[in-house]
């Protein structure tokens, strides 16, 4: 039996939080620390606004980079924290320093409100919702004249000492932008982080590992807004004096771009491509009517010549080329330990399932039950029903008729979020996989669901939140040995080979300790060799007491592992037995396996 052979680039797990990843973002500060020791007031307004910029861009990085949103009208929640703290203080005669948490609450409740719609509404049409709520703010703040000053504005809030001269003013800015920064790398290392980007790349995936949308993407929002809304009242400081001018489109743009430039999915990258376009001006400063024409020219730039950004140039691990020549070397014998807790042993069955997509009949009818420790074959022709079936079991699809049935307790039909829940666990025909994260990140996002750690203990990195990392880490890892692919553990998933795609998909379900594991064609695109070790591997599941639904097109694989076999065909059940009895049945082999 080969082995996979450790890469260069996959050296043994090596703990990934500690000091490499926080050392790029030390020098960082040690550098911003360094301007305020030499201060110069013409760069320290750069960089404060630098830091600023950032406070927000931050946030703003959750939804964008991790979650894929297509959130342009930021500045419409800068424009908010601006003119909350700035008439609190001048209006109500509130402490500056009070008028921070008032710009975070007001920035909270509005992120939440833009980010509603991406609850249904994806890419520009959810670009649009953001555009045309930057837009209702700007027109707000110039007709709401007792309160906004209209067109003539307010003057910004003055903060108490130490914090009112510009050095002061500087550092307080630097200490909220290293705290954003410090909250945002702990979220996009937990299991928020990695449910968003998930969510992002293979949603259905995320789903069927019982990742609830609503709850993740109204708790990001509200976190971003309150990062925006504090970094609106600190620029309205900086600019000692807002009016509705002040919060221009190429602002917003500003922030976008930032992001693209440093690349989706990591902080150090759009905490330079802030800095970079913060910059960029004041270098450029001739050309700053070009400035719209300039950002859009670095966009294009940026997604033509470098698509992952600037953190795509700064990945050095996944530049080491991986062994060609490397073979899956599965080990049975750990899923002892990974299927150690078992679940209430109980069947689930479907009955008199009907579904059909207009015309087309694709369920018509069918009885079928999974029972606890066996392997279920489901064969058929292409087009006889089985992803189908698969996926009403998973509660992608409702069929117009029937009832699925989990021991005793009726199986809600939709909702596939809370499949996860009950202890059923999928891979799909094509692998959905998150191509940026490494394997072992996939690999826990099937764990999931088994955190319990809310999103501000994650964002601090409170004990409880580091505990579950390291369990759902070391469980990962084990599941990983279990498929054999341990060696790639740290690799990006979309460097690996088809064959691996399909072992990783297997492990990711493992993290659930399922009750059952649904498997759609997982021999598809595998070598002889491999599709006997996968056969191996699915007897040892079902030797743990998990019942498997193999959906398959290998016949040999479905006859060598399975206890019982369904064959479909035109949506109805053709046969039905033990792998001899379907061998042997004539309409099955004379429509199916042929003569
Ligand atoms: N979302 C959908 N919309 C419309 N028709 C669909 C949809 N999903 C499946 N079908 C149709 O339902 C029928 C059953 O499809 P299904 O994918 O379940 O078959 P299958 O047995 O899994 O085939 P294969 O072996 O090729 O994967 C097919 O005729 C297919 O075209």
């Amino acid at each position: 039996m080969g082995s996979t052979t450790l890469p260069a680039a996959a050296a043994p797990v090596a703990a990934s939080g500690g000091l490499r990843r926080w050392l790029p973002f030390l020098l960082v500060l040690a550098l911003a620390l360094a301007m305020a020791a030499a201060w110069d007031g013409y760069w320290g307004v750069i960089a404060t606004r630098a830091a600023i910029y950032w406070v927000l861009v931050a946030g703003l990085n959750l939804v964008v980079g991790y979650a894929g949103q297509l959130a342009i009208g930021y500045v419409s929640l800068l424009a908010l924290g601006a003119y909350t703290a700035s008439a609190l203080v001048e209006k109500a005669g509130l402490p500056a320093l009070l008028a921070l948490p008032c710009a975070a609450a007001m920035g909270a409740a509005c992120g939440a409100i833009i980010g509603l719609p991406a609850l249904r509404l994806r890419t520009f049409y959810f670009a649009m919702t953001t555009l045309g709520f930057a837009t209702i703010v700007t027109q707000v703040a110039l007709a709401w004249v007792p309160v906004t000053g209209g067109g003539m504005g307010l003057p910004g809030p003055e903060l108490p000492a130490p914090f009112d001269t510009p050095q002061g003013f500087y550092l307080l800015c630097l200490g909220l932008a290293a705290l954003s920064t410090w909250m945002t790398v702990n979220v996009g290392a937990s299991r928020w982080g990695r449910s968003l980007v998930a969510m992002r790349d293979a949603e259905v995936a995320a789903e069927s590992a019982g990742i609830g949308k609503p709850r993740l993407f109204v708790t990001v929002f509200l976190f971003s807004g309150a990062l925006a809304g504090v970094a609106g009242a600190l620029f309205a400081t900086l600019q000692s004096y807002i009016t509705p001018d002040a919060f221009t489109f190429d602002l917003s743009v500003l922030f976008f771009i930032a992001i693209l430039v440093g690349g989706r999915g990591s902080v150090l990258g759009p905490l330079l491509g802030t800095v970079i376009l913060t910059l960029l001006p004041e270098f450029a400063a001739p050309l700053v009517a070009w400035s719209t024409f300039l950002y859009a020219v670095l966009l294009l730039v940026i997604v033509l010549a470098v698509p992952g950004g600037i953190a795509a140039l700064l990945d050095f691990k996944n530049r080491k080329p991986l062994e060609i020549d490397r073979s899956v070397a599965v080990r049975p014998e750990l899923l002892r330990e990974v299927l150690a807790r078992h679940r209430e042993a109980a069947p689930l069955a479907l009955r008199d399932i009907h579904l059909s997509f207009g015309g087309v009949r694709a369920i018509d009818g069918l009885d079928l039950e999974l029972r606890p420790g066996e392997v279920h074959g489901l064969i058929g022709p292409n087009g006889s029903g089985k992803t189908t079936t698969l996926n009403v079991i998973c509660g992608f699809y409702v069929p117009q008729q029937g009832e699925a049935r989990l021991g005793g307790s009726p199986l809600p039909m939709g909702q596939p979020q809370l499949r996860a829940g009950l202890g059923l666990a999928r891979t799909f025909q094509t692998p959905r996989i998150v191509g940026e994260s490494s394997v072992l990140e996939n690999v826990m996002v099937g764990g999931t669901i088994s955190g319990a750690a809310s999103f501000l203990e994650a964002a601090l990195s409170l004990p409880r939140s580091r505990a579950e990392e390291r369990a759902l880490r070391n469980r990962a890892l084990l599941c990983l040995r279990a498929v054999g692919l341990e060696g790639l553990a740290e690799v990006r998933a979309d460097r690996l080979q088809h064959s691996e795609l399909r072992f990783l998909e297997i492990a990711r379900a493992l993290m659930l300790n399922p009750a059952f594991l649904l498997l759609d064609e997982p021999a598809a695109g595998l070598t002889g060799e491999e599709m006997w070790r996968l056969g191996e591997l699915v007897r040892q599941v079902a030797a743990a007491g998990v019942g498997v639904l193999l959906v398959e097109h290998h016949a040999e694989l479905i006859f060598a592992v399975c206890d019982r076999v369904t064959v479909l065909n035109l949506g109805k059940e053709l046969a039905a037995g033990t792998p001899a009895e379907v061998r042997s049945h004539k309409e099955v082999v004379s429509a199916y396996l042929g003569g």
